[in-house]
């Protein structure tokens, strides 16, 4: 796959107006800033034992580029001719949601799945897996499994049915499929680690995908370089690529106004250049005048220099808020009615800078911090475009689906379905519905009849099923005229990608695309074009050089033996409930199976505990995913279901207990805490042998904290506690355990290793003799003939 690069990088400080000027060349970027951190900010923090210190990298300036692709974007709209059938029961999909690829992690990875992929093979494998979806029996489970042989899998996955209710095969195998990609892509990227990241050098850059727009800097670029600008850019791609073990596992118009704002961008793209003559201009100098040109996008020519003031003179505050009032800007009084109900004020920074972009027509792949309001950066001005389309004739027999919202998680889409209707209060002729499996087809395909809607939000897997099941729904995706990707690099990462590209063929191609997510790393730009137009925005809110993470947001990490993390996990959750009586916990856990067991003992030790995770209930999830969002007083925990987008009110403290699955994993998680502006606190607690995966998260503030004392009662009453949890949740969890760390590209290397660990964690769980494990599935996992395992 040739994938070509032209980089219009710009150089922006610290924060830019984004607008779509006529004048801007396609594929251009641009950056937005509305914050600036204070230095030296004083924070409260309850961490009693931890020496936390901040740490704040002051630079301001933002880099942003942007990628155009020589190659057309591909559309396999044979594939989704839709099959109507009379029978309604559907098949599976290949992946419900997130739930499934993040917690069926590894389990049935082989070394076999450790070879590098290269484009062709994955062609290849794209091309194996259509077929074998097309040929399996549908009807049964949907899709069948692109790695290993099939029916040794279908054996495996009823020996699983009979432990669980489900199919969850088809994710495993997914998942496998594209950590198998990323694991060999980040072996090369480790091996040609230069050991010069940092801030001053471009060429340092590690990330692939930086350096190869590097390759192709444009002149001006280099001007800057050499003028010692380049500096200023330098670090973005720092971090931003895949962790350690990804599961990354995705008409210009012209009049006079126009033109005059092209003009404007003229003089913007000499400033960015280095050819506007005042190269010196201070940062504030920079906001001022960017600040101006955002005010003049939206029609706030009157109150940019007002504006701006305010903002100067409100000091450098690191505020989600902008100073811009949805009442200064030009939507629908019902929007703005709603708006209000809502009790929204002021527009967010990524509201402030894409809303503008978006009503003009642009596609827009947008950056912003966990919190910050994205979800209805995208609502609105999709609702907006709505409502200035003709009403849909009530006889239309299939009325038209306008805009998409897919989301990776169930949860994700239901909370962007209500913030919709929030919004749509005013709106009485527009209706939205939610899409997710884990609930009835036919219920969905019944409501879909009912009800039509104009805005749908999905899940891909659930929206598959109703592209291949549902009478007519694919004629009615036939009227998108939005497409959003929410958690877009989660949804065009492998374990998503050809759901998505499925979806993508689904709907016009004259339509408009906008991806956001607080994590945007360099391989999403190499592969947005397969949803976005060439001349897509990049709009970037988080300030380069500065964290992806909150400042207000303590971080620190423990490094600690297993056999002590139960107790240690105790201890913590007590210290912060008797800090905080508003104490809201989240738990964050590697497998399903592992969240089970967390809850378990915690529950035993008398703390006020719920759990969410894949292997229960739809109905179970949504009812704790409420009360937890209405509580507090309580403890959720959780497996990676609630690692993105799920936006819980007043979450005080993130424990993350083993390591995350990457280093986009490890921030949305932590972006449970620190919504809105707000404070929080982050732990990651990892055993020594998992102090490598820091490497992914270098850039961010995570201090080493000391272990809280462990008295010997408090082991006692943990050993108990553990003493008191079912055999069969210690079993599974010792399984998903392994499976997990065994997909870990460093851990999961050395098997003997692995073992040893894995019956560490069984002695951590108070068992000395590991639960044995069926052959098939230690067989599927590579470990069969392991010493230390036994076999079932
Ligand atoms: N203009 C606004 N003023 C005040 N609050 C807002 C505004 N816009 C959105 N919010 C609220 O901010 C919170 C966070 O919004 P949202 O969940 O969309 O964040 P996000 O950026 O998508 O976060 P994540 O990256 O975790 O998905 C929500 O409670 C939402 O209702």
């Amino acid at each position: 796959m040739v994938i070509k690069f032209i980089p219009h990088l710009r150089v922006l400080s610290p924060s830019l107006l984004v607008t779509g000027f006529p004048s801007m060349k396609p594929g251009r970027t641009i950056c937005f800033n509305g914050s600036i951190p204070v230095l030296n900010r004083v924070f409260p923090f309850k961490l009693k034992f931890l020496g936390l210190s901040p740490r704040f990298n002051g630079k301001l300036i933002t880099r942003s580029l942007s990628t155009r692709p020589s190659r057309p974007r591909s559309r396999a709209s044979s594939e989704f001719t839709p099959k109507i059938r009379g029978d309604v029961r559907a098949s599976k999909s290949l992946i419900e949601d997130e739930a499934e690829l993040s917690d069926w992690v590894g389990e049935l990875r082989t070394d076999s799945f450790r070879g590098r992929l290269t484009s062709e093979d994955e062609e290849l494998d794209a091309d194996r897996q259509r077929n074998r979806v097309r040929s399996s029996d549908r009807k049964r489970n949907g899709v069948s499994v692109k790695w290993g042989r099939e029916s040794e899998f279908d054996n495996f996955r009823e020996s699983r049915k009979r432990e669980t209710r489900g199919n969850f095969g088809d994710s495993i195998s997914r998942k496998s499929r594209f950590s198998k990609r990323f694991d060999s892509e980040l072996e090369d990227e480790d091996s040609g680690h230069d050991g010069e990241e940092d801030d001053e050098s471009f060429s340092s850059r590690k990330s692939r995908g930086v350096k190869r727009e590097n390759t192709k800097m444009d002149s001006r670029r280099g001007k800057r370089n050499e003028r010692g600008l380049g500096s200023r850019n330098a670090g973005s791609g720092r971090r931003m690529g895949l962790g350690r073990k990804s599961n990354f596992h995705e008409e210009e118009h012209t009049d006079a106004g126009e033109e005059e704002k092209g003009q404007e961008m003229k003089g913007l793209e000499n400033f960015l250049s280095g050819e506007d003559s005042d190269i010196n201009a201070t940062a504030e100098d920079d906001y001022i005048i960017l600040r101006k040109k955002a005010s003049s996008a939206l029609g706030l020519e009157k109150d940019a220099d007002q504006t701006v003031t305010s903002r100067s003179s409100q000091g450098k505050s690191e505020s989600y808020l902008s100073e811009t009032r949805f009442d200064q800007i030009s939507i629908s009084p019902l929007s703005l009615k709603g708006i209000k109900d809502a009790g929204y004020e002021k527009m967010t920074v990524v509201q402030e800078a894409t809303l503008p972009v978006i009503l003009k027509g642009k596609d827009v792949l947008a950056k912003a911090k966990t919190g910050t309001g994205k979800t209805v950066a995208f609502l609105l001005p999709s609702i907006e475009i709505v409502s200035k389309l003709p009403p849909v004739d009530r006889d239309v027999k299939r009325p038209p689906i306008h805009v998409l919202v897919i989301c990776p998680t169930r949860e994700l889409a239901i909370q962007a379905a209500s913030e919709a209707k929030k919004l749509l209060k005013y709106h009485p002729s527009i209706g939205v519905q939610v899409v997710i499996g884990g609930t009835r087809l036919a219920l969905e395909q019944k409501n879909l009849q009912a009800n039509p809607c104009q805005i749908l939000v999905a899940t891909p897997g659930r929206l598959r099923d109703h592209l291949e099941n549902t009478a007519g729904f694919a004629t009615k995706l036939m009227g998108v005229k939005v497409l959003v990707l929410d958690e877009a690099d989660r949804l065009l990462a492998m374990g998503f990608r050809k759901d998505i590209e499925r979806i993508i063929a689904a709907v016009p191609k004259q339509r408009q695309t906008l991806l956001f997510s607080a994590t945007v790393p360099d391989e999403v730009h190499q592969i947005c074009h397969i949803a976005l137009r060439r001349d897509h925005e990049f709009i970037n809110t988080v300030q380069e050089g500065t964290e992806d993470t909150h400042s207000l947001v303590r971080q620190v990490h423990m490094v600690a033996p297993l056999d002590k993390q139960f107790s240690l996990l105790y201890v913590l959750l007590k210290e912060h409930i008797a800090d905080d009586v508003d104490y809201k916990v989240l738990v964050f856990c590697t497998t399903a199976m592992v969240t089970k067991l967390v809850a378990d003992v915690l529950r035993e030790l008398n703390l006020n505990v719920r759990e969410i995770h894949s292997r229960k209930s739809q109905s179970y999830r949504t009812r704790v995913s409420d009360e937890f969002r209405k509580s507090k007083g309580l403890i959720l925990v959780t497996s990676d279901v609630s690692a993105r987008g799920v936006d819980y009110p007043d979450v005080t403290l993130v424990l993350q207990l083993g390591m995350p699955s990457d280093r986009e994993q490890y921030i949305h998680r932590l972006g449970r805490t620190g919504r809105k502006g707000k404070e929080g606190q982050g732990i990651l607690l990892l055993a020594p042998w998992e102090e490598n995966f820091l490497s992914c998260v270098k850039d961010l503030p995570i201090t080493k904290a000391p272990l809280p004392p462990l008295d010997p009662e408090t082991k006692k009453k943990v050993g108990r506690a553990l003493s008191n949890v079912e055999m069969k949740s210690k079993e599974s969890a010792y399984q998903a355990w392994l499976g997990y760390y065994n997909s870990d590209k460093n851990i999961g290397r050395d098997k003997y290793r692995l073992v040893e660990l894995a019956n560490e964690f069984s002695r951590s769980m108070g068992l000395d003799n590991p639960p044995a494990i069926p052959k098939l599935v230690l067989s599927k996992m590579g470990l069969r003939n392991i010493p230390g395992l036994r076999v079932r």
